[in-house]
């Protein structure tokens, strides 16, 4: 099912766990910021709508999604949390680099989730140009940082 048939706000609390004994981290990328943030604020919101406390909510800024891995890795080695939200908005522009910036921080992610203890979401949107993203961070295909969030509660807690 693509994104344009499913709202990515939409979520029934009596399926998720309370978060409130959960601790989080939060890395988000300075690139497009006008989309990121909205993908924070969606990911926080829902967050603390599922019982977490924001006081256990720990928010990194890092230049771009490529820095996403390092720093979720270092984020989840000095910090005592029990998963963590990548947070991206890259864009399609002129050149390939769209293409590399996408892999690299999806194969990046993906290896933390290999080597950590603990889940690394990733919430990076990859747009063909910014109406997309707007659409995917509070617009009308909702926000993925509230998908994010929920993930983040239901893989923090898997097999408890
Ligand atoms: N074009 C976008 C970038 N590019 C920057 C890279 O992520 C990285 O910071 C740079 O290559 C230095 O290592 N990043 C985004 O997050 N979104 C973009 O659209
Ligand atoms: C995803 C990117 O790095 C991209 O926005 C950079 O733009 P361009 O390909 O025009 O240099």
């Amino acid at each position: 099912m693509a994104t344009e048939n499913k709202n990515l706000s939409v979520y029934n609390k009596n399926t998720i766990p309370n978060a409130k004994a959960l601790r989080f981290g939060i890395v988000v990328s300075e690139w497009n910021a006008e989309i990121t943030e909205g993908l924070f604020d969606g990911a926080k919101e829902a967050l603390i709508d599922c019982g977490a406390l924001e006081e256990n909510i720990t928010r990194w800024n890092v230049p771009g999604s490529f820095e996403l891995t390092f720093g979720s890795k270092k984020l989840a080695t000095t910090h005592n949390v029990d998963a963590i939200i990548a947070i991206g908005s890259v864009i399609q522009g002129e050149t390939k680099h769209f293409d590399f910036v996408c892999s690299a921080t999806a194969q990046g992610i993906k290896d933390l989730n290999v080597q950590l203890d603990i889940p690394v979401i990733f919430c990076v949107l990859t747009d063909n140009n910014m109406q997309q993203a707007r659409e995917r961070s509070g617009g009308k295909h909702g926000n993925k940082g509230t998908e994010a969030a929920i993930a983040a509660i239901k893989m923090a807690t898997l097999g408890a």
